[in-house]
Order: C-alpha cells, then structure tokens, then sequence
C-alpha cells in the first residue's frame, strides 16, 4: 500500500483520522473487521484513534463531541459498522464542515457502500480511504427529516414508511438477523421477513405532497425517499437515484395483490420493479407523506417515531470519501 502522500499531508497538517466501531454490528462480526484494519493501520505507522460504541445512539454522540473537539481543522471520521453506524455518525458530524466521513463496511447490509461505490473487502477499503484522505473527498446530497416536534433527523441512503419500515423494524429486532449472519446469510434476512409479513400487513392511503404537487395513493404498501439506489441488504429500489444530483428519488408501491408484490421484489434487486404498473417512481427536493393510519417509519434503517413526515434534500451537504468515484453510484 502506498501511503507516502498520506504521511506528508498529515506531517504538514494538524488532520485527524479517528475511527467510530460499532462492535455489535453484525451481530459482533464487524470487530473482526475492525482487528483488520487496526493491524494494517499500525503495520503502516498512520496515525489513527479508534473508539468503541457502547449503546445505540452513541457513535452520533461520539461524532458531535470529536467534531467539535477538532476546533474547526479537518477531522477524518469514520464509522466501522453496518447502514446504522454511518447514519448515526453522519447525523452527529453534519453540522460541523470540518468533518469528512468515510465508511468501512462491517455490517449486515451495508447498503452505503453499494450505493458509494467502496469496497467490500477492509483492506480495499482502508486503502479508498487512505486515497481519499490523500487526494480528494467529495460533497454529497443528504435528506432531511423535518419532525413536528422540529427535530431534525438525516438520512444518506434513504427514509420510508410503510411495509419496508415495519420489515426492518422486525429485522433489528429478530433474532434470525443473528443466525443468519453467522452462516454468512444476512443480506437474506430482509427477504426472509419480507414473505413473512406479506400476508398480513395492512395498507394505508397516502397523501404525498412533491414540490408542491399533490398526489393521492390508495392502498398503498410503502414509499421510499432516496439518496442512493440501494437498500435492505442490496435491494435497487431506486435505480436512478444519485446522491450528487440535488434530487430525491420517490419509489410508491400501491393497488397490489399480495402475490404480485412478490414479484415486485423479485425483481428489485435488479431495479426491474419499476417497470410494474403498481410501482410509481417520482422525483423532487422536498416531499411531505400523511397516511391514513400510523404506519412505521425509519431513515437508513434505523427507526423513526412519527409517520406524518416531511423530507428535504440538502445538496452537497457532507463531505464523504467515495470508492470508484462518483461513477459507483
Ligand atoms: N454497543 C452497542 N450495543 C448495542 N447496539 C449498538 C451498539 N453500538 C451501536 N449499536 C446499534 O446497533 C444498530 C445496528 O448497527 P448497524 O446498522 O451499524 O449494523 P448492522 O445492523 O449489522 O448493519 P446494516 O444496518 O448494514 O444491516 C444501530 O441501531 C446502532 O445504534
């Protein structure tokens, strides 16, 4: 590995490379990850701190408290964990423009690295990062999740509420996302609950309100508002989706039998489900979703309390190290 650039910036420079690991993802595996890359790091003299999370909730606090600490010069951060570790470490490190976040996958799904082009394997990716420190990181779109009570939650990859919000809720909770991790399955556990729910979820009508432009869905199953085209453990939901563009991506699955719906999803891996009627792809900067009754809601995963929601992209708002370059995406 060829770090010479690294060590004469960081030489020249008070940056900081620390590490945020989350060591339960997948289900404690993501340590493992983590020795790796800790060992290749020592074995190459580069500077680096690392810290351990301890509670969910924690690598957003550790983020916000490094970020500060940094005084305003260049803080390198990166989240060592699944979809939940990055979403948790971008959300304490947004508001501070000092900070760049990388991410080295050692979750379940690790759809952020699908949809940013970075390399499954730690070494490869340790070294996209080491790159992006050297030579560049670049300013990618985020959304924004308006609360009613005015908090504020971020989301990279996306936010949804219906049928995938409930399905990742049952997921995080389940024992079987565990097993299966340990039989190196766990990209199948989203699949697994998804036909266990099928037939007895309850759908809503939604009102979803886009850039001004009012829309009405009966039935409706889920929507899913993205950055970037991946999600649930390697699913296209949204092919066209682009977190450099300045545009969310709106995927509504509605009026669908639940035998067809399992035909949406198996076609969505290959992003072919939008060719379905009952699939409705839309686009805008700011969407507001009410549905009929309260339905489960989650932003990258993780869950959110409220279903009257209103999201907002933010262009440019964070600075990330990609892998291939925008073309990963
Ligand atoms: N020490 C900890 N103990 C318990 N939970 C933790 C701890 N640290 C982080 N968490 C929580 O673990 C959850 C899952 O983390 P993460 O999403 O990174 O891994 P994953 O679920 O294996 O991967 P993916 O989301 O890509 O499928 C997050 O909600 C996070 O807040």
């Amino acid at each position: 590995m060829n770090h010479e650039d690294f060590l004469e910036d960081k030489a020249h420079s008070r940056e900081e490379l620390k590490f945020i690991i989350n060591p339960q993802a997948k289900n404690g595996s993501c340590l493992k990850v983590w020795k790796k890359v800790e060992q290749m790091l020592k074995e190459e003299n580069i500077p680096f701190s690392a810290a351990r999370t301890e509670y969910q909730g924690h690598a957003r606090e550790l983020a916000k408290i490094y970020a500060e600490q940094a005084g305003g010069q260049r803080l390198y951060l990166v989240a060592v964990g699944g979809d939940g570790t990055v979403h948790e470490v971008m959300n304490g490190a947004v508001s501070h423009r000092n900070v760049t976040v990388g991410f080295i996958p050692g979750g379940s799904g690790n759809d952020f690295s699908r949809g940013f082009g970075i390399p499954k394997d730690p070494a490869e990716s340790l070294k996209a990062i080491l790159k992006g420190i050297s030579h560049s990181s670049v300013k990618a779109d985020i959304g924004m999740i308006r609360h009613i009570d005015g908090k504020k939650t971020y989301f990279i990859n996306n936010m949804g509420a219906g049928f995938d919000a409930l399905i990742s809720r049952k997921v995080n909770s389940s024992k079987m996302k565990g097993i299966l991790n340990q039989l190196s399955l766990g990209k199948f556990v989203y699949a697994l609950f998804l036909v266990k729910e099928l037939f007895t979820y309850k759908c809503s009508d939604l009102e979803i309100v886009i850039d001004g432009k009012k829309l009405h869905f009966d039935s409706a199953w889920f929507i899913t508002i993205s950055n970037q085209p991946f999600y649930g453990g390697g699913m296209m939901i949204s092919p066209d989706a682009n977190p450099f563009d300045g545009i969310l991506n709106v995927t509504v699955v509605h009026n669908i039998s639940r035998i067809k719906i399992l035909f949406v999803f198996a076609s969505v891996f290959k992003g072919r489900h939008i060719a379905f009627k009952e699939v409705t792809v839309l686009q805008g900067q700011n969407v507001s979703i009410r549905s009929s009754h309260p339905i489960p809601a989650h932003a990258d995963g993780e869950a959110l309390g409220s279903t009257q929601i209103s999201a907002s992209v933010c262009p440019e708002a964070i600075h990330v190290i990609i892998g291939n370059g925008k073309d990963g995406c």
